[in-house]
């Protein structure tokens, strides 16, 4: 509730401003090259550190009259001057030899037009007010997605934590607003300082001297290199000069350095008086400095990084916000008609669209089904079936849509009743997995009206295999053969599938428990990497199916396939024969791959070792890798044993330490190996070697749960901590 009102804030704060913003934006990032173009004239020629004295000198022998010099934000020597032979008026000097070198540059035609647009839209006052005020609102949007930040990152602490990639919009959202949150307060701060002076808001101060001219002496006389208060002044802490008019020592110097003003006697050198600059106008400065840019080239650069990030946010904020938006439902029966309920809580609409497909491929069987969002529970008439399918956010809080539920269940007392499955959807990355889904289920198994139909099902990281396996079963125990289609669920569309020849082919038949090897060779040049997915569509329209990609020692690309009686890929992908062809796409997978430098351990069920065998093939840097796979028995590691062991003997693998579940009495699986193990387990998680579980849903529960025992028996941090920092990764279907 709390996260929906900051997310709520930071909406509206955006929507309200973003049209400002994005102008400010784009001509901020034009603006940001003026300093740049200007820094690589280099009219100081680096010399920015020779003494006032010097530069005074050789003005004065160099023109008749000086007026004054200032220095600017680049360092250079800008001198206004009165000459009877040589050059007159105001230009850039070489400070070294006090020659004209360049004149003022006007300011060119492109940055003459952002600016007017960047500080008043060409509306004169009523524009200065709107870029003012978009200044502030960008500051209030900076500070609450700040606090959206910490919350996602749950506290202050893990703020500068790895980021969970959820999508690419919400990462780099996240990403770059982190990066760039700094520069961005600090252009809206002094944005918004500039602007309330130009209102004159703030106060004015003017130096004004009080000297008493009756005590200014005109001895001892002294050369301009003897001037006390000018004998260490470089350069570089000069802002500018306003020289005497006169030769009497009533008429000073006029210095002004980076934080005073001082008069100076031009005849003895002494300082007649001295003001510090008051504190407005040292932040006018300094806000003009570094709103703008000017003299400095690197500041620049991030100013000009800042605005391009604040286009981005406009654009990825918004699309985020459709993303959310976008499951609006239609029902096509009412709720009092319905036998079967559907209640999806989500915050960023992925688990609606699992619903929203499980609710079409009902209504295809002829269901009376209605799909609603959690908070909308009422008292459903004709409910049957109950399924929830949630996601949790923050520490095991509901989403935006279900915080109202458990209360409103608690409340509404139905007539009839029901049978009820809770399908849990969150991310192992995080501590309180499912949190929600499970505090969902408890409130439903006291309620009396209801039965759990299937126990708490939970799915991490939208897996749609973990998820086709829970319709499988849900579908079964009301006698439904659901088959729900991934593809409408992969919002970008696939790459035009490329021709793969087929290499080899061991076929199901000649193995004992139906799985089998293909060996393909992409017929033009695809790059793929272990861990990466293939993506096969077995008939013209069918829907795709992803393998897992392997590599043998050829270095083709492997599958590692188990045949299903009436599994339309397996059986079309084993009656492939050597030679033919077949359409696919590579689907990148980098949460899976493992680097050149990472030491891991490797965990397979069954087809699961594909891409571990390729990650061994790959491994010619021979760094320690570590397999441990369970099948049914030695004749099932048949298929894989040559791999096995040419790669142990080459020293491509390190240790193979098989489970096998159906030879004698004692089954061993995996997770048996992991926990026996636990010494080792705890070991590779404190010296950062790379945990990677590939295999069925089933394995990775169990594995999951082994390794929770090992973190909690070493004082470990938790699993999720883990797999938060990329150190244990998983594939699992
Ligand atoms: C900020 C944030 C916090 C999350 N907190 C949890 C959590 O505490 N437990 C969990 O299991 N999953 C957590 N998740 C993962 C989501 O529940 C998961 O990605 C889910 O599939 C998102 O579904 P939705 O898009 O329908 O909201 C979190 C995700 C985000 C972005």
């Amino acid at each position: 509730m709390i996260l929906s009102l900051w997310r709520y804030s930071h909406l509206v704060l955006a929507v309200s401003s973003f049209l400002f913003i994005l102008v400010a934006s784009l001509t901020g990032i034009i603006l940001a090259f003026e300093p740049i173009n200007h820094a690589v004239l280099d009219y100081s020629e680096g010399q920015k550190n020779i003494p006032v004295t010097q530069l005074i000198e050789v003005l004065k022998s160099n023109y008749d009259e000086v007026l004054s010099v200032a220095i600017d934000e680049s360092g250079f020597v800008k001198a206004s001057v009165l000459s009877m032979e040589g050059d007159s008026g105001d230009f850039y000097i070489n400070p070294l030899t006090g020659k004209k070198v360049a004149e003022i540059e006007k300011q060119a035609a492109i940055f003459q037009f952002a600016t007017s647009l960047h500080r008043s839209l060409f509306l004169k006052s009523t524009g200065r007010f709107f870029v003012g005020l978009a200044s502030f609102l960008l500051f209030l949007i900076s500070i609450t997605g700040l606090v959206l930040i910490i919350k996602r990152q749950q506290g202050i602490r893990a703020l500068f934590n790895r980021v969970i990639k959820d999508n690419f919009y919400s990462y780099y959202h996240i990403y770059l607003g982190r990066l760039l949150l700094v520069p961005i307060l600090i252009i809206t701060v002094t944005g918004v300082y500039l602007s309330l002076q130009r209102f004159e808001i703030l106060p004015k101060v003017i130096l004004s001297h009080d000297v008493d001219y009756t005590s200014i002496k005109d001895s001892p006389q002294r050369s301009l290199v003897e001037f006390p208060a000018l004998r260490n002044v470089k350069l570089a802490d000069l802002r500018y000069i306003e020289f005497p008019f006169s030769p009497d020592a009533e008429d000073p110097y006029k210095i002004s350095l980076k934080n005073k003003e001082i008069l100076v006697n031009q005849v003895t050198g002494e300082v007649i008086s001295e003001l510090s600059y008051p504190f407005v106008n040292m932040m006018s400065h300094y806000s003009t400095v570094l709103h703008t840019g000017r003299g400095s080239v690197i500041w620049s650069l991030v100013l000009a990084a800042a605005c391009v990030s604040i286009v981005f946010f406009i654009y990825s904020g918004f699309k985020m916000t459709f993303m959310r938006r976008q499951g609006k439902i239609k029902n096509k029966y009412k709720a009092s008609e319905c036998e079967i309920v559907v209640l999806v809580g989500s915050e960023t609409g992925s688990t609606l669209s699992f619903g929203s497909l499980f609710y079409k491929e009902l209504l295809k069987k002829d269901k009376k089904v209605f799909l609603t969002q959690m908070d909308k529970y009422q008292k459903f008439s004709k409910m049957e079936q109950l399924v929830i399918f949630t996601s949790t956010y923050g520490a095991g809080e509901p989403p935006a849509n279900a915080s109202k539920f458990i209360s409103q269940l608690q409340k509404t007392s139905l007539d009839q009743n029901f049978k009820y499955s809770v399908v849990g959807f969150g991310s192992l990355a995080y501590p309180s997995y499912c949190k929600f889904a499970f505090d969902v289920d408890e409130a439903l198994s006291s309620c009396t009206s209801a039965q759990e139909l299937l126990k708490l099902y939970t799915i991490n990281n939208k897996s749609w295999e973990a998820f086709d396996q829970w319709v499988d079963q849900w579908g079964e125990r009301l006698g439904l053969a659901l088959d729900v289609p991934r593809d409408n669920l992969v919002t970008k569309p696939r790459k035009k599938p490329k021709k793969f020849k087929v290499m080899t082919n061991t076929k199901a038949e000649d193995s004992p428990d139906g799985t089998f090897l293909v060996a393909l060779e992409p017929e033009k040049a695809v790059q793929f990497k272990p861990g990466d997915l293939l993506a096969i569509y077995p008939e013209k329209d069918s829907h795709e199916r992803l393998y897992s990609i392997g590599k043998n020692l050829e270095g083709q690309l492997l599958l590692s396939i188990k045949k299903h009686e009436f599994g339309l890929c397996s059986n079309y992908l084993n009656n492939l024969n050597v030679g033919e062809s077949l359409s696919a796409v590579r689907v990148r997978n980098p949460e899976f791959h493992l680097k050149k430098s990472q030491k891991a351990i490797m965990i397979a069920t069954g087809t699961g070792i594909a891409p571990f065998l390729g990650m061994m093939a790959d491994n010619h840097s021979k760094k320690d890798l570590v397999l441990y796979w369970g099948g049914k028995n030695e004749r099932s590691y048949s298929l894989y044993k040559s791999q096995i062991e040419t790669a142990l003997d080459s020293g491509y693998l390190s240790t193979f330490i098989p489970a096998y579940s159906r030879i004698s009495d004692d089954k061993i699986y995996v997770q048996d190996l992991i926990a026996k193990d636990h010494y080792i387990f705890s070991n590779a998680l404190k010296q950062g070697t790379v945990l990677m579980i590939c295999g069925s849903i089933i394995m990775q529960k169990e594995v999951v749960a082994a390794l929770q025992v090992i973190c909690e028996n070493y004082n470990l941090n938790s699993l999720s901590f883990y797999q938060k920092r990329g150190q244990v990764k998983m594939d699992c279907y």
